[in-house]
């Protein structure tokens, strides 16, 4: 038997109390008499928050080790306060088949420090002609319940239409990258008059929000549940705000970036920024915002993209697409929602762990911090603001957008099944 006393944490942000863990298990939540054997591990100032649950993770294994591996994938996900992630299809060979999704979830379970759940392809590599066996990976030892071909947008309606059907009777969600192809044809960033000052090619709001209002009638139509993959524009807010309001069964992510960066960082031509959809403008970084505050936007999602470096260093228009966001997901949390007053911590709680486990029908992720609970806790130095260094990403990439930024909040110590996976900011 282990046990593991967290002295002092401010559940939630709320009183501090002491956490009593035995073999993974919260049993007890209050002053607590250390046992003899217990390891103690002092929390006083830390705000105490469920082991976090991410929604969007590439995590490029099996296919693009070079950027990232499920091993190393997880350990940015500890450094991050993450318990689990679910992992996107893009891999090569796409996770289009029972073989690919046993394979990663097996990949997950030898990695151990946080739990990997599979996202399934919605067609055949992705190419979006032909369904995938849903189905068979819904029924695989993967238990698949997401489906998406991020990266690529579910473009013909009558897939998405079949797709959505499927899914349906599985309680299964289809995840969509809604981009319309024919109005992003060389599409470099924002389309916005700084587009034209900077000479890039521009990527319309309505070419995600179209796809957006076209998806959320289909899933009116089918009965079955939709989830919006990284909304990064007011106009897809808004068509989001009607569709709940029509009682639609859809639910929404944004991702950190979105949440605080603008179009204004491409000035410098840095490729770091550029990410797929790009970052927009202050008024889409407000309406983002103010949609999580209200709702309408059920979950932070972190679309941690790794890419070898040197991707990044090529000319803008030939660089890769995508940011890692793991490790440094909270902090932007804190800094663009917690401390403008727009979530309060049981707030970030909901749209950073129990809402997308819920999203993802994940049981044992995300639940409350509570006696019987699962011990998947983060502890988190609100205070603890800081420069991001490389040494603050834990992943095999360090294409992140907030390197030399300082950001508040520091994940001090992570818990998963019981075991600190972080302690003091060190991966185990
Ligand atoms: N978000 C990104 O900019 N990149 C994603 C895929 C994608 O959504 O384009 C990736 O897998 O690298």
């Amino acid at each position: 038997m282990t046990t593991l006393v967290v002295r002092g944490a401010r559940i939630l942000g709320g009183d501090a109390a002491d956490l009593t863990i035995v073999d993974g298990t919260i049993t007890a939540i209050g002053t607590a008499s250390a046992a003899a054997d217990a390891t103690v591990l002092d929390a006083d100032g830390l705000v105490a928050l469920p082991g976090l649950v991410d929604l969007h993770t590439h995590l490029r294994e099996p296919g693009f080790e070079q950027a990232e591996t499920v091993a190393t994938g997880v350990r940015a996900a500890a450094a991050g306060g993450y318990a689990a992630v679910f992992a996107m299809a893009n891999t090569k060979p796409a996770a289009d088949t029972v073989a690919v999704v046993e394979q990663v979830a097996e990949l997950g379970r030898r990695a151990g420090l946080a739990h990997v759940q599979p996202i399934g392809a919605v067609t055949v590599g992705l190419e979006g002609k032909r369904l995938a066996d849903l189905g068979m990976m819904a029924r695989s030892a993967a238990q698949v319940r997401v489906f998406s071909d991020d990266g690529h947008c579910v473009h013909d309606a009558q897939l998405m239409r079949r797709a959505l059907e499927y899914v349906a009777p599985f309680d299964g969600v289809i995840a969509q990258h809604a981009q319309e192809p024919s109005l992003t044809v060389g599409a470099q960033m924002h389309e916005s008059p700084l587009a034209g000052e900077l000479g890039l090619g521009g990527w319309p709001s309505v070419a995600e929000s179209a796809i957006v209002a076209r998806d959320v009638l289909l899933a009116e139509a089918t009965g079955a549940r939709l989830h919006v993959c990284h909304v990064s524009t007011a106009e897809t807010v808004d068509v989001l705000r009607w569709a709940k309001a029509r009682g639609i069964r859809v639910t929404a992510e944004v991702t950190p970036h979105h949440l605080i960066l603008t179009e204004e960082e491409v000035r410098g031509y840095d490729a770091r920024f550029k990410v797929n959809p790009p970052l927009r403008a202050a008024t889409d970084v407000d309406a983002l915002r103010a949609a999580l505050a209200d709702g309408t936007i059920d979950v932070v999602a972190t679309d941690h993209a790794p890419h070898p470096i040197e991707t990044k260093q090529a000319a803008w228009a030939d660089a890769a697409m995508g940011m890692v966001g793991l490790e440094t997901a909270l902090a932007v949390v804190q800094e663009s929602m917690v401390e403008t007053g727009l979530l309060d911590w049981a707030g970030v709680a909901r749209v950073m762990a129990s809402t997308p486990a819920q999203i993802g029908r994940l049981d044992g992720f995300g639940g409350a911090l509570e006696v019987g609970a699962p011990a998947h806790v983060a502890l988190v130095d609100p205070a603890g603001r800081a420069p991001i260094g490389t040494e603050h990403l834990h992943g095999r990439s360090t294409n992140s957008p907030f390197l030399g930024h300082s950001l508040p909040g520091r994940v001090v110590h992570t818990i998963y099944r019981g075991r600190q996976t972080v302690l003091d900011g060190v991966v185990a």
